[in-house]
């Protein structure tokens, strides 16, 4: 540590003046006019100013930090006068004390009410583990104050890239990240602080650690011209692994920082080469190219990207008309639901008449395709079709005026209630929501199931939810600008753009897909071993209650703040529909109907690299209402190496499967050891040893949980009336 020079034992009249002046900028740090660049609004208008690349706001040293404090101030106070928007702070260099780094920006947040502060961070950063004990610091001069001489020997050597993309180790792409998420953990997730990805480095060949960046508020691109190589006609290009990244990227919209294009690093196209190499990469990035696809999904939803909706609740709600011409747009679902009709019609044995009941016809649309099927299959049919909202009943009296005739009968009220004159053949339904059961299918089925003859069938046959892990700090953001409980209890319905899944393949059961996103439960419509009272209705709710325990890997560490759920249905034989990312374009490419659902936890819970994350969902019920709760919890698991932990100094790994459940020692798998030669990771896991929940039989370390969220329905249910 520095200990500032005393008057009286350095004896030294210059070192008294230093001190002196330094003392006068501390109490009122101020420019003069030739220290600045810039004097004018216009001229401040169109900048993105970078904070002084000097400072040391992470520096060891308590006066360099402390004084590096008051520079920032400085001139983030400067650059406020100016009414910018927007400043680029310089990198997180000292991992140890990347704290005070974010208490200092928590500071600036405080201070300027408007300014995003946007933290620059190479993708990753070998100096980190190389000079753990002495990061890459230039130095201050002696009273504190800085001067411009040094600066990141990382960000100025930018032109050589010592280390090959392949080289890149776990540990060296978590450990900028993981200084991110302290920064903005300490700013409490201020969506004002955002990031500046500086790709000086060249990016590693395990792409898919990259993927995280997805999920974090990526406002600019640093890109070096260095970062770029020449195509054989000597324009600058940048190899293919970087484009595909940054194609991924235009999903934040960034700015483009780039540096050193006037440099003549490459031949051919200027200047200007660089920024129409970055255009280009723009219009044929996956996001532009979507929007721009006629019918796609992304063209339909764009506007509601990463917002979050309630869900609707169509039985305790009359939707409008214009909700069901928004569904009555896609061209998917009822496609397919027709061809389910049609093969269902096709396998009934040699009957003269059908009888079709639509449970929940709305404006009629399946209706219609249930007279289409039987045209087409050659049968005769006859519709019931049955609605309890009220207006849409109206537009249903119209087309059977105006379009079916004596084909359709209509039957108004809800299908738990009403009779039908005769059994039928088919029951046709579409109650369904992103989540499968959550718009209350189960329990509205159960009502109409009555209807149906001994072997008649249920379209759908059943339905599944399935949930994976997120990580999205503007989901997280929107979900807590309620400020109440409710906010961060319900589940909503979201278009996911800003995400990232941080499940992996191992673990789990299902083949690759299956352990990233897992099953939770499955509702079968008929169903035959439900007690029924004289009228055929179930006397309690009790059989849709359902419960699920899953496990994840989480391969790169990352932080949750919430769960994906997803929906999928078998409407007949092989005819289905799914919103599963890893099914949903074989099963109902480009349907439009469901975005997915989205769970928020109150507190995101940080996960380590290779770690195992437990969640447990609940479907409850009581005789008004049904309702999710939800809770997780993370675990390191504990194999044949050992880690012994006994202090926030001492960490160090040991040999052989030893274990204590009453002491600091831990076993740990190999790759855990590996991860944990990270120096941050240890810091997670170390602070508290003596709260670590060690459980022998299962061989896991617990390292974190959730509250349990939404207990008994409190902020978030549907209506069962
Ligand atoms: C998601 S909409 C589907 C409408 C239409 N079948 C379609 O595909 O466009 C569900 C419809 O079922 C109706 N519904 C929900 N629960 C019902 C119940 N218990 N009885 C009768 N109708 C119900 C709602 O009013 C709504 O019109």
């Amino acid at each position: 540590m520095c200990i500032m020079p005393s008057a009286g034992a350095a004896g030294n009249e210059e070192v008294i003046v230093v001190e002196k002046a330094a003392e006068a900028w501390r109490q009122s740090p101020s420019f003069l006019l030739d220290e600045v660049t810039i004097t004018r609004l216009d001229e401040a208008e169109i900048v993105v100013p970078m904070a002084s690349d000097w400072l040391q706001l992470d520096a060891t040293d308590d006066w360099i930090r402390h004084d590096s404090g008051i520079a920032l101030q400085q001139e983030v106070a400067y650059a406020s006068y100016l009414n910018i928007p927007t400043i680029i702070l310089p990198p997180p260099r000292n991992r140890s004390h990347v704290a005070s780094y974010g208490r200092i920006v928590n500071e600036c947040l405080r201070n300027i009410p408007y300014m995003h502060f946007s933290v620059r961070l190479p993708i990753y950063d070998p100096a980190v583990f190389k000079s753990k004990e002495s990061p890459p610091h230039g130095d201050l001069n002696s009273n504190g104050i800085s001067t411009a001489q040094a600066s990141s020997p990382k960000l100025a050597s930018s032109q050589k890239h010592p280390l090959k993309p392949s080289k890149v180790s776990e540990g060296e792409l978590n450990a900028t990240w993981e200084m991110w998420d302290v920064i903005r953990t300490v700013c409490d997730n201020n969506a004002r602080v955002t990031l500046t990805l500086d790709l000086t480095p060249p990016l590693p060949a395990n792409a898919n650690v990259l993927d995280r960046w997805a999920a974090e508020p990526v406002q600019h691109i640093f890109l070096p011209a260095s970062a770029f190589i020449a195509n054989v006609k000597g324009y600058p290009v940048l190899p293919k692994g970087t484009q595909a990244f940054i194609r991924q990227t235009m999903i934040h919209h960034p700015t483009f920082i780039l540096s050193g294009v006037d440099s003549g690093v490459h031949t051919m196209g200027g200047e200007s080469a660089y920024p129409q190499y970055v255009k280009h990469l723009e219009k044929t990035s996956p996001v532009a190219q979507a929007t721009k696809t006629e019918g796609s999904v992304e063209q339909f939803a764009q506007g509601y990207q990463d917002y979050l909706q309630n869900p609707l609740q169509p039985l305790m709600d009359n939707l409008q008309s214009i909700t069901y011409q928004t569904f009555e747009q896609d061209p998917i679902k009822y496609h397919n639901y027709e061809e389910a009709i049609y093969r269902a019609l096709v396998d009934r044995p040699d009957r003269e008449r059908i009888v079709i009941c639509v449970a929940g016809a709305g404006r009629g649309p399946l209706v219609s395709r249930c007279l289409k099927a039987g045209q087409r299959a050659n049968r005769e049919t006859f519709i019931y079709a049955v609605e309890k909202n009220p207006n849409a009943f109206v537009t249903l009296q119209y087309r059977k005026a105006k379009e079916w005739g004596s084909s359709v009968e209509l039957i108004a009220g809800d299908m738990r209630r009403v009779e039908l004159p005769e059994p039928v053949d088919i029951l046709v339904s579409e109650l369904l929501g992103s989540f499968g059961d959550n718009e209350l299918s189960p329990e509205c089925l159960d009502g109409a199931i009555r209807f149906l003859k001994p072997d008649g069938i249920s379209i759908p046959s059943s339905y599944t939810a399935h949930l994976t892990p997120l990580s999205s700090s503007k989901l997280y953001n929107a979900a807590r600008e309620s400020k109440d409980l409710r906010g961060v209890e319900t589940p909503y319905v979201v278009m996911f753009q800003n995400v990232n899944i941080l499940s992996g393949d191992g673990g789990g059961a299902g083949g690759r897909c299956g352990s990233r996103i897992q099953e939770c439960w499955e509702f079968e419509h008929p169903r035959k071993d439900v007690t029924v009272n004289g009228r055929g209705l179930p006397l309690t709710n009790s059989h849709n209650v359902r419960s699920a325990k899953l496990t994840f890997h989480i391969p790169h560490a990352g932080v949750m703040h919430g769960l994906a759920g997803y929906f999928e249905a078998i409407l007949y034989s092989d005819v289905g529909l799914s919103i599963h990312p890893c099914h949903k374009e074989r099963v109902s490419k480009d349907m439009l109907s469901w975005f997915p659902l989205f769970f928020p936890f109150r507190e995101p819970l940080y996960l380590p690299s290779n770690s195992e994350l437990q969640v447990s969902i609940w479907r409850l019920t009581n005789e008004r209402q049904v309702w999710y709760e939800w809770y997780a919890e993370s675990f390191l698991p504990v194999a044949n190496a050992s880690l012994r932990i006994d202090t926030a100094e001492d960490v160090g790994v040991s040999e052989g499967p030893s274990f204590s459940s009453t002491s600091t020692h831990v076993a740990v798998p190999s790759p855990v050891v590996d991860a944990l030669d990270v120096f941050p990771l240890v810091a997670r896991v170390e602070p508290r040893p003596g709260s670590m929940e060690v459980t022998p039989a299962s061989g896991v370390v617990k390292i974190g949980q959730t509250a349990l969220h939404n207990p008994g329905g409190r902020s978030s249910w549907i209506g069962l009336t």
